[in-house]
C-alpha cells in the first residue's frame, strides 16, 4: 500500500473489491451511499465506524445477502449485483455469520460440513452419481477435519456448537467459511462476545488468512484490534466513506476523531466506546 493516499475512495494497486455508488434505504433513512471503494487484495482491511452507521448493511449488500436500491460492485473482475449468498461465496467471497440458534444445535463437524461448497452429484441422486457424491463428501469431511484441527477444534468436532464458548464460537465460524476456500473472507465482528485470554489466537489466526494470500475485511469495534492487525482502515459515517487510510492516518485523522465523538468533545477525554472494556487508541 505504499504511496496510496489516505483519502476516501483512493484506487489501489491490485484491488480485488470495487464498489461503485451502492446504496441502500430503509424508509426515509440512508443506511449505506459508498461512492466508490476499493479493497486492495491481500491486505486485511478493517470497516468501522460509529452505531448505525451501515457497516452491517453494506456487509450484507456486498454479499448477496440484501438488495442495493442502486449501484454495482465487482470482485475479482466479475460484477456481484444479484447473486445471492451462494453464488457469492463460490465466487470466493465469503462472510461469516453468528451462528444461529438452529445452527447451534448441530455438531461442530455437521456445522463444517453444511457450509462445504453444494455438492455436484446432489440434484441427480441415481446410482450412477452416488459413488462420486461420496468421495465428495469424503473429500469435505477430511478438509473439515484439517480446518477444526488448525482451529483447536477437533477434539469438539461432535459436540453441540452451542456448548462452545463465545470464543470457539468464532473460531467455529472462521473455520466454516474456509470450507469454501475463499479468496476473501469478510469476518463480522470476530471479537464480540471472545474472552479476552482467546484474543490473541483470533488475532493470529485472522493474520494468518492474510498470510497465507487471502483477503480480509472486518468490521469491528474494538480499537485496539483495529490499530493492531490492520492494513487499511476504512471509516464509514451515516453510510458515507469518511476516510480511510493506514491505521497511523486515522488515529490522527480529526473526520474520524469527531464522527466517533461527536462536536465539543474534549481531546483529552475517552475514546471511541468498544465491547471490550480495554484501553484503546
Ligand atoms: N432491515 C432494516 N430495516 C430498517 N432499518 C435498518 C435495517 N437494517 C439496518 N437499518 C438501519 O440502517 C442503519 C445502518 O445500520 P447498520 O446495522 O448497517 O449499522 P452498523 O454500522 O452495522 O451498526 P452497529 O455498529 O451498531 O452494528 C441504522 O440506522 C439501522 O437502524
Amino acid at each position: 500500500m505504499a504511496g496510496v493516499e489516505p483519502v476516501p475512495g483512493v484506487a489501489k494497486p491490485d484491488p480485488i473489491l470495487v464498489v461503485d455508488g451502492v446504496r441502500r434505504s430503509f424508509g426515509g433513512l440512508t443506511a449505506v451511499d459508498v461512492d466508490h471503494l476499493e479493497v486492495q487484495r491481500g491486505t486485511i482491511t478493517a470497516l468501522i465506524g460509529p452505531n448505525g452507521a451501515g457497516k452491517s448493511t453494506l456487509f450484507n449488500l456486498l454479499t448477496g445477502f440484501d438488495r442495493v436500491d442502486a449501484g454495482e460492485w465487482h470482485f475479482d473482475g466479475t460484477r456481484l449485483n444479484g447473486l445471492g449468498g451462494h453464488r457469492v461465496a463460490r465466487r470466493g467471497m465469503v462472510r461469516t455469520f453468528q451462528l444461529t440458534k438452529a445452527l447451534t444445535r448441530l455438531t461442530v463437524m455437521e456445522n463444517m460440513l453444511l457450509a462445504a461448497p453444494r455438492q455436484t452429484g446432489e440434484r441427480m441422486l441415481g446410482a450412477f452419481a452416488r459413488p462420486v457424491w461420496r468421495a465428495q463428501e469424503a473429500a469435505n469431511r477430511e478438509r473439515a477435519e484439517h480446518l477444526l484441527e488448525r482451529f483447536k477444534l477437533l477434539a469438539k468436532k461432535d459436540e453441540m456448537a452451542g456448548s462452545l464458548s463465545g470464543g470457539q464460537r468464532k473460531l467455529l465460524e472462521m473455520a466454516r467459511a474456509l470450507m469454501v476456500e475463499p479468496s476473501m473472507i469478510m469476518l463480522d465482528e470476530p471479537m464480540a462476545g471472545v474472552n479476552p485470554a482467546l484474543v490473541q489466537s483470533l488475532l493470529e489466526h485472522i493474520t494468518a488468512l492474510r498470510d497465507e494470500g487471502r483477503t480480509v475485511l472486518f468490521v469491528e469495534h474494538d480499537m485496539d484490534v483495529i490499530m493492531g492487525i490492520s492494513d487499511w482502515i476504512v471509516v464509514l459515517a451515516e453510510g458515507k466513506v469518511i476516510a480511510e487510510g493506514r491505521p497511523s492516518d486515522i488515529r490522527a485523522d480529526q473526520r474520524v476523531i469527531d464522527a466517533y465523538l461527536g462536536a465539543g468533545h474534549d481531546d483529552s477525554e475517552q475514546e471511541p466506546p468498544t465491547d471490550s472494556g480495554g484501553s484503546h487508541e
